[in-house]
């Protein structure tokens, strides 16, 4: 019998729509950026992420400048990158408390979300965006605020998220085995990366996108449809 004691989530495609992240939360970023780098780019915090973007470029010398657009550049490719995610997340702090948006969630899954802690499992997210980016995603939710129901974050900072190894770190973390662990993704490689670590796997196919012929993964409309 299968037992699921811990679920970890996806956000983009997942809980939220991919276009809150793209046409909201990605554009508020790449507008403000310049601004953002003026401002607070002497921080240590912010010289880091600035310098791990350089080096992951390949760049031994660049001017602000240039890294300002190579980042708007992955800002448009949706690049997922530590250095740009982590800057990202900086700058949306600043939207969420000024009132400028609340994270999209699909309009069931803060309810199941509760029933599923409710039912003792524990609750993970695992993202492209920086954990304090997700931090900020579920406190300023359409719903309220929802860190209470999390137990922990994971970023690309544990590893990509179509790698194996990943997911192997995750239930190393929170000192779960992996058929305990139901891993809920709208990625396919993300899903085979998962089950290859020997998770459970949940294909979140929201519409109105095609249902596939025959998913490769247990396939979901939305959270109410998913059963443990
Ligand atoms: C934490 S909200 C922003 C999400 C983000 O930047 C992103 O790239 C979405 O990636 P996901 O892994 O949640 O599909
Ligand atoms: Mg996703």
């Amino acid at each position: 019998m299968i037992e699921i004691r811990a679920i970890v989530t996806d956000i983009e495609g997942t809980t939220s729509s991919i276009s809150f992240v793209r046409d909201v939360l990605f554009p508020y970023a790449r507008k403000r950026l310049p601004a953002f780098i003026e401002t607070h780019g002497d921080k240590p915090e912010v010289q880091h992420w600035l310098h791990e973007a350089a080096e992951e470029a390949g760049l031994v010398e660049a001017s602000r400048q240039y890294i300002i657009e190579l980042l708007q550049q992955w800002i448009d490719e949706d690049r997922k990158s530590t250095a740009l995610k982590a800057l990202q997340g900086m700058i949306w702090k600043e939207g969420y408390a000024a009132g400028d948006y609340r994270a999209h969630l699909y309009p069931e899954v803060a309810a199941r979300l509760r029933e599923w802690r409710a039912d003792g499992l524990r609750l993970y997210v695992y993202s492209s965006g920086s954990v304090p980016a997700q931090q900020l995603f579920f406190r300023y939710s359409e719903a309220g605020d929802l860190t209470p129901l999390f137990a922990g974050y994971f970023d690309t900072e544990t590893g990509p998220k179509r790698e194996t190894e990943s997911y192997r770190r995750i239930a190393a973390a929170i000192d779960e085995q992996p058929r305990h662990i139901l891993f809920l993704s709208d990625i396919v490689e993300e899903l085979d990366a998962a089950q290859a670590a020997g998770f459970h796997t949940g294909w979140l196919i929201r519409e109105p996108l095609p249902w596939p012929g025959e998913p490769r993964h247990r396939a979901f409309r939305d959270f109410d449809a998913i059963t443990l």
